[in-house]
């Protein structure tokens, strides 16, 4: 049984800056469906406003759908009673923020902040939660001298190791991470992508793992779902993601990146990402496209399953399945 399923989810927000009674609407997710399996790791990739932070949110039930369901281990988390699904969410789910200095109660010393869901859930005995706390610090490599300190006196890398551990505290079984490395040092960045795979391996994690920063994205995930004005585009096995995508965005995405094994010849993707507010018809990345023609601007393409497993995709014109970003044709 999946660990999260996401059915025909849409999530609308009223713009911002309409005020109370305008009537632009963002459609921050569209028509998403995502399955993501005990275990496996999922990336999302996509530039800024795409709706990633969204899905992450649905994901963890911080976020409520417009329409469409989420179902958590078979079970559709919000026709569940509030108090259940407060259960639900607190006990299935954890997720990792950006920045941990934010996201953590800097008032409250670690030890206090990692009791804390165990307290609110009423997880075992007085001292089984502080066995737990001791428990969950040496997983994520924290020592015991800092579980009196507070927040403000650790260091980035300590500060986000604090946060993995208490997404951690009630044993999820799904953990998202939004950006987790983000505002890190580089040096420290590495230290913390290691103990999330080498977290993943030891507990059986289902991890969503959302990133600006797309080669992470690929060492990180089995696979990567790539996302374009609120809809899933493309959902490709990470290890074909740089040279078999076939939607054209993805691949564009791909040769961007820096740091690729190999020099790629940068696929044009010019001119901007277009409103939230006023999509353009038919397909979202047509205004961009260099494939796009007539039929694209008609309708938004269905999924299309690629030969390779697990890889699916929506475009009218998809690149060759076989063909090397770095052998793509120039095109304006
Ligand atoms: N509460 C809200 N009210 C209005 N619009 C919102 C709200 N939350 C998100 N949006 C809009 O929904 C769209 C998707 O936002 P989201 O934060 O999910 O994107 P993102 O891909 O995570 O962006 P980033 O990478 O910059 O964090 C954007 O156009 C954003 O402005």
């Amino acid at each position: 049984m999946s660990a999260v399923e996401l059915s025909g989810v849409h999530v609308v927000h009223r713009a911002r800056g309409a005020g109370l009674f305008g009537r632009d609407r963002v459609h921050a997710l569209t028509a998403a469906d995502l399955t993501v399996a005990p275990g496996e790791t999922v990336g999302v990739v996509g530039e800024s406003g795409c709706g990633k932070s969204t899905l992450a949110k649905v994901l963890v039930g911080i976020q409520r759908p417009t329409s469409g369901t989420v179902a958590y281990r078979g079970r559709d988390l919000w026709s569940m009673a509030p108090a259940e699904r407060r259960t639900a969410v607190g006990a299935g789910t954890g997720m990792i923020f950006q920045d941990a200095s934010t996201a953590l109660n800097r008032r409250l010393p670690v030890r206090r902040i990692l009791r804390d869901p165990l307290d609110v859930h009423e997880r075992g005995t007085k001292a089984e939660r502080e066995d737990r706390v001791r428990e969950l610090m040496s997983l994520v490599g924290l020592p015991r001298a800092v579980a009196d300190a507070l927040p403000g006196r650790l260091s980035g890398g300590q500060r986000q190791r604090v946060a993995i551990a208490r997404a951690l505290a009630l044993d999820p079984g799904l953990v998202v991470a939004d950006e987790p490395t983000s505002a890190l040092d580089v040096s420290v960045r590495a230290q913390i992508l290691n103990l999330l795979l080498d977290l993943r391996e030891r507990l059986g994690l289902a991890m969503v793992f959302v990133s600006h920063d797309i080669q992470t994205v690929r060492r990180m995930s089995d696979r990567v779902i790539t996302m374009y004005l609120g809809r899933i585009v493309e959902e490709t096995p990470a290890a074909d993601v740089t040279d078999h995508a076939r939607h054209p965005y993805t691949r564009a995405l791909f040769a961007a990146a820096p740091g690729l094994l190999r020099p790629v010849d940068p696929i044009p993707l010019t001119g901007p990402v277009p409103s939230a507010v006023r999509p353009p018809s038919g397909c979202p990345f047509r205004t961009r496209c260099w494939k796009a023609d007539d039929e694209c601007a008609v309708r938004m393409p269905d999924f299309t399953a690629a030969s390779r497993t697990a890889h699916r995709y929506r475009c009218h014109h998809p690149l060759e399945e076989d063909q090397p970003s770095h052998r793509l044709p120039r095109e304006p």
